[in-house]
């Protein structure tokens, strides 16, 4: 038991405290104010912060600048980090199928990353990706998927061959650079999106939604599991699907306390954390 608690970072009082509200109430109560523990299944999040879309992309700057990490280096980190939350929520064995839709940006990138790591994890994934990035970090990605013998598709699917053919969509279409309206170029995928009763796994922000505001205008993209990447957006707080996850653990401690991001403790070795 001391180990497990050791690997989880929280003292063997603090887990018998919370396991066992009734025996120490009041210090169960304090240090849940004072601290967010692992408590098997759920992160106290009532102190995490929601970034604006400024916030979002100046952590986004620091990190490359300050820090001097190369978007190869986060982008890996946080498509596999959307992989391993869609396995959390989707088992291989019930939903094998998954369609990636990848943006034009980052957001879209790691889409194509989340896609080569579900293919090793089990999964059959199949890519849509529109408007291919003409650099060469997107090229890269893309090559090592059809290398990967990722299959993808030139045109998109329609709600009724998609529910057919797929189990899932992964919506790597926009993150938090995105200005709606969307444009025409990529209409008929945000449609798919609304009106599949497929689930949807969003790696960052619903797409279709504003970063701040949430579902403007007719966009009401519903995910049923939304992964933050670095640390939730306005939007999130909007997000009323089943499975809210938090990946991209990757922000240094000093980043972290800058910002006052307050992100939950990710437990153990988990590469993401649920909300
Ligand atoms: N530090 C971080 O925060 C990290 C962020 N990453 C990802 O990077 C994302 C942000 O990436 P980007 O800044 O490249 O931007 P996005 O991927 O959010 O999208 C920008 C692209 O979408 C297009 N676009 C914007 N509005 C549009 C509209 N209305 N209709 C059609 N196209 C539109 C833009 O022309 C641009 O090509 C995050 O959301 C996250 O997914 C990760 O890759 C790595 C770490
Ligand atoms: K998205």
């Amino acid at each position: 038991m001391s180990l497990i608690c050791r690997q989880l970072g929280v003292s063997l009082r603090a887990i018998t405290c919370i396991t066992h509200p009734l025996v120490w109430p009041e210090k169960a109560k304090k240090l849940r104010e004072n601290k967010r523990f692992y408590t098997g299944n759920k992160m106290d999040s009532k102190d995490l912060k929601y970034l604006n879309q400024k916030e979002a992309i100046d952590v986004d700057q620091e990190l490359f600048t300050e820090y001097k990490f190369s978007v190869d280096q986060l982008m890996e980190l946080a498509g596999l980090s959307c992989a391993h939350a869609v396995a959390k929520c989707f088992a291989a064995v019930k939903h094998p199928r998954i369609l990636v839709c990848c943006g034009p940006g980052n957001n879209g990138g790691d889409g194509l990353v989340a896609a080569r790591h579900l293919s090793l994890m089990g999964y059959t994934p199949t890519i849509y990706y529109p408007k291919p990035t003409p650099k060469p970090l997107f090229e890269s990605l893309s090559h090592q998927c059809r290398l990967m013998e990722i299959p993808s598709v030139a045109e998109c699917p329609s709600v009724a061959s998609a529910s057919c053919s797929y189990d899932l969509i992964l919506d790597a279409l926009f993150g938090f650079s995105f200005k709606p309206p969307v444009r025409a170029d990529f209409a008929a995928v945000v449609e798919l999106l609304q009106q599949t009763k497929l689930p949807i796994a969003s790696v960052d922000i619903p797409s279709g939604w504003d970063v701040e505001k949430g579902k403007v205008g007719e966009c009401d993209v519903e995910p049923s599991l939304l992964i933050s990447l670095t640390a939730p957006k306005l939007c999130a707080r909007q997000f009323r699907g089943e499975h809210h996850y938090l990946g991209g653990r990757f922000v240094p401690p000093a980043l972290q306390r800058k910002y006052e991001l307050n992100l939950p403790v990710y437990p153990g070795n988990e590469l993401c954390v649920k909300l």
